[in-house]
């Protein structure tokens, strides 16, 4: 079983990610963290013109041991030099190798990102799309932040994920859209633990829908 989500920014699609794998016993992917990896490769370069070469290559060169040191990878810096190559198209062409391959292993996979419903796994048996508003993402991402000991200005952090949201939602090479038949899940009012429920409970239902042979969305 391949399951997608998506969503934006801070909207608990990794956490949930993570819940759903756990559940069904399958390996996760973070896509976010593959293209902050290449962010980061190329982050001294973001403001000279080699910055675009530079990321095609690291791109190029990514493999599994680049994903190390998550704490700097999911820094909010990383996150925007993320967002920066992520609109360079043969970033994303060398990105969608690795995805696809994960995703394409026996027994499947659970992967989280923007573009998994739409471009990586049009085919998912599953696909997921999770929203919150603006302002309890910037919070959760705010108290994500202060539990290691980031000093953090809301203000600032609130700007920062409506620009990334708006930059990704741009993007000509992206795909950042609720797939046709995804699921949304909205999960602003949702704790933790009542998203995963209710993820749970989507997988459930369209899996006992398609063992009877129908569709659902
Ligand atoms: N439903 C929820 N209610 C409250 N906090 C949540 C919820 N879901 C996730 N969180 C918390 O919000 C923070 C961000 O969650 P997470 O990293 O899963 O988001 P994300 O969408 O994967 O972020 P990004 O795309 O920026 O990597 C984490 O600290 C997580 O524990
Ligand atoms: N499938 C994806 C995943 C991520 N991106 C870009 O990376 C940035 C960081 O992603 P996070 O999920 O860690 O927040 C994101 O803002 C996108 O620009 C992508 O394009 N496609």
């Amino acid at each position: 079983m391949i399951i997608a989500v998506d969503g934006p920014a801070a909207s608990g699609k990794g956490t949930l990610a993570t819940g759903l794998a756990q559940h069904y016993g399958l390996p996760h992917l973070d896509t976010g963290l593959l293209y902050r990896a290449v962010g980061r490769a190329v982050g001294d370069y973001e403001d000279l013109p080699e910055f675009e070469a530079r990321a095609i290559a690291a791109a190029e060169a990514l493999d599994a041991g680049h994903l190390t040191d998550i704490a700097e990878l999911t820094s909010a810096r990383s996150g925007v030099l993320a967002s920066k190559v992520a609109v360079i198209g043969p970033v994303r062409q060398a990105l969608f190798e690795f995805q696809r391959s994960f995703a394409t292993q026996a027994g499947g996979a659970v992967l989280d990102g923007r573009d998994i419903g739409t471009k990586i796994c049009p085919d998912a048996d599953v696909k997921l799309f999770i929203q919150a508003d603006s302002k309890a993402r910037m919070e959760r991402r705010a108290r994500q932040l202060e539990a290691r000991g980031v000093v953090v200005d809301r203000y600032a952090l609130f700007h920062q994920i409506e620009e990334r949201d708006a930059r990704d939602m741009l993007n000509p090479h992206g795909g950042f859209y609720k797939a046709a038949d995804a699921h949304l899940l909205e999960t602003t009012h949702l704790g933790i633990e009542a998203a995963l429920r209710a993820a749970i409970a989507i997988v459930e239902k369209v899996m006992a829908l398609k063992a009877g042979g129908r569709t659902s969305s």
